[in-house]
């Protein structure tokens, strides 16, 4: 057909697709925007009616996925000559977890069931005492966890924030993987982990991943052995396993996977300014709002676009305190009708939600920025790249300058202690984190393609843990237990190779918008703030959404189109150089198996007790006295 089609023919099909294309474009913008809205709704008030209307909005959504990629084979697009629109159709025929609705509907509801009530439970997950004092994560348990220096109230926490979440999720999660997958491989894909890094379009990912790990890997080690070794003279030498790891309970958050909480433990050099605002925003009567409008001002001097009226009449900036269960974790949304954007934040007045404040303004800046593109281009030129834009702004505004500027430090000293606690503060965030944003989708990448089975979901997740973070168990495991499924992204089947990907990518963005905005001290001092032309160049990408390969959106802010681990090392070469110093003569690895004997079982022999322990180490267990 096509050798004898005429160019003429060709033209005309590709008018007559460009039409479809723009129809088809307007109705998922209204399809996504009730959505959303049933999404949002059950998101700040979970009820049963609220959760059968946003179930029942889903499979709307999903029927319209399915016939519009239907639709889309009856013009012959992998052959247009017109790149634009072979992009669009490819996009519009990737239908995602919608293709099991073609297979079979049934399996389809099972299928967003489950995800739901996962995130439900997960949700209204809580730790009580003895008392019967319940505490939720947020802000109870974060606080908790954050703030408390007693080993085994830190235990009590950790365990039963498991026990209320993953263990009850387990089943739910086998059935979760299987549905997954089916509807991967009916949407073309081997399973589910391929489908999700499809999104990356880059044929040596897990390859480039790794590369990555490895050149970022010697800072995790030096940080580690140093902090291990600060936490070792708060805590006892005791309680901690010969194997090197860290217990996973001592590290300031509930997964240890930023440790910026301990700072106070950690400190290199006493006596100098606190790097820790928090302290600060509670003496000025900081409010979530005051928040959120200083990381609006930090876009806004750059040139970018304001939040709309819409986003402050509508977003949800504290936890309510009318009863209502909602969803807490942290949230933006994009309503797909260029005009509803918002926000739903549990906001606790401190420095970490201050920045995840602008985390998430990252995201609707990014919905501002692309909202005239066709819907299927309103993503991220790759997901990384979403995650990566409040984290760019928050480098800059967690500088000692800036936060002087903003009033949230009275005197900065930029003597050489000082840079080393402040890169040390900025370390327990970014570098503590690396090897959880590593690990947790190779664990599950592994689940979906079969190399971790059902009955080791918790043995592989600890020997992940252990292997990459250096961190074990407080407490012995079993498969009972279900420790990823304590993670928020496991439960709302969130994927997280993102954070990865967005922390590479955010110290290159910041590398260079610092040198379009002609800052030429340290890279760990540059601050953007009211830099226009730094603005324009990372707005200039921003509106491009997903409509451009993410190598081309990369180039066009940093000039590479390459990953690249060298702008994370620079940032942090004055502590690198620091750090190996302190560790000298250390030994900065550990054990790659878990100082734990595991349970195959689903129950722990009596003989291991729970940790308040005397600290004495038996066979891996910590032993009741
Ligand atoms: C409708 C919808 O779902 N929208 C998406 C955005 C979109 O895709 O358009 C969205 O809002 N996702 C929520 C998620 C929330 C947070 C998160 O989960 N963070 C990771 C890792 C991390 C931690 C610290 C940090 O500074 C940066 C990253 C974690 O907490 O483990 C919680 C706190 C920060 C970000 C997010 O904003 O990414
Ligand atoms: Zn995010």
């Amino acid at each position: 057909f096509l050798q004898l089609a005429t160019a003429h023919e060709i033209k005309s099909e590709q008018g007559r697709a460009a039409q479809w294309l723009r129809d088809a474009n307007d109705r998922a913008g209204r399809v996504y925007y009730n959505l959303q809205v049933a999404r949002w709704v059950y998101a700040t008030n979970i009820t049963k009616f609220n959760g059968e209307r946003q179930h029942n909005a889903s499979i709307m959504s999903a029927e319209f996925d399915r016939e519009a990629a239907e639709n889309a084979t009856s013009f012959a697009w992998e052959n247009f000559t017109d790149s634009d629109l072979r992009r669009q159709f490819r996009k519009i025929s990737d239908v995602g977890s919608a293709a099991l609705l073609r297979k079979d509907k049934a399996k389809y509801e099972r299928l967003i069931s489950l995800v739901t009530k996962m995130e439900t439970t997960y949700s209204e997950g809580q730790v009580c005492d003895k008392k019967g004092t319940c505490l939720d994560l947020e802000p109870g348990l974060t606080r908790l966890m954050a703030t408390s220096r007693n080993y085994s109230e830190l235990l009590d926490a950790w365990k039963g924030w498991r026990d209320a979440t993953g263990r009850k999720i387990r089943d739910d999660y086998k059935e979760f993987v299987s549905l997954s997958n089916e509807a991967a491989v009916e949407n073309g894909y081997r399973d589910t982990g391929d489908y999700w890094r499809s999104w990356y379009d880059t044929a040596d990912f897990r390859d480039q991943l790794e590369q990555l790990y490895e050149e970022m890997k010697p800072l995790y080690l030096n940080l580690h052995a140093y902090v291990k070794n600060k936490l070792k003279a708060k805590y006892g030498e005791s309680l901690f396993p010969p194997s090197g790891h860290i217990p996973a309970h001592l590290l300031g958050n509930m997964w240890a996977q930023s440790w910026n909480n301990i700072f106070d433990i950690v400190e290199p050099f006493a006596g100098k300014p606190s790097v820790d605002v928090t302290p600060k925003m509670k003496e000025l009567n900081y409010t979530p709002r005051r928040m959120f409008n200083i990381s609006d001002e930090f876009f806004t001097s750059l040139g970018l676009e304001a939040m709309p009226q819409e986003f402050w009449d509508h977003s949800m900036l504290e936890k309510p305190t009318d009863g209502r269960k909602v969803v807490c974790h942290a949230s933006a949304w994009d309503f797909y009708n260029k005009k509803d954007f918002r926000i739903k934040q549990c906001t606790d007045i401190t420095m970490d939600d201050l920045i995840t404040v602008h985390h998430e303004m990252g995201h609707v800046e990014y919905y501002l920025q692309y909202k005239e593109q066709p819907v299927v281009y309103r993503r991220g030129a790759n997901p990384g790249f979403h995650e990566a834009v409040g984290d760019v702004l928050a480098l800059s505004v967690s500088t000692p300058t800036h936060l002087k500027e903003i009033g949230l430090l009275d005197n900065v000293t930029n003597d050489n202690e000082s840079v080393i606690n402040y890169l040390m503060s900025i370390a327990l965030d970014k570098i503590a984190f690396i090897p959880f944003g590593y690990l947790m989708d190779q664990w599950r990448w592994g689940v979906f393609n079969g190399s971790i089975k059902f009955e080791e979901y918790n043995k592989e997740w600890w020997k992940l843990r252990c292997k990459y973070q250096g961190v074990s168990p407080p407490i012995h495991r079993n498969e009972s237990d279900f420790d990823p499924g304590a993670k928020y992204h496991i439960p709302a089947n969130t994927p997280y190779i993102r954070y990865f990907v967005s922390y590479v990518l955010q110290f290159q963005f910041h590398e260079a918008l610092c040198n379009t905005a002609n800052q030429t001290g340290p890279l760990h001092m540059c601050d953007i703030y009211r830099s226009t032309e730094a603005g324009a160049k990372l707005g200039n990408m921003l509106k491009l959404g997903s409509s451009k390969p993410w190598p081309e959106a990369l180039e066009k802010v940093t000039g590479t189109r390459n990953m690249s681990a060298n702008a994370i090392l620079l940032y942090f070469k004055p502590l690198i150089d620091w750090l190996k110093v302190q560790n000298q003569g250390q030994t900065i690895t550990w054990s790659e198996e878990c100082p734990i004997e595991y349970y195959t079982t689903t129950s722990v022999p009596s003989t291991a007790k729970p940790a308040n322990s005397t600290g004495r180490l038996h066979n891996g267990f910590f032993i009741v006295a």
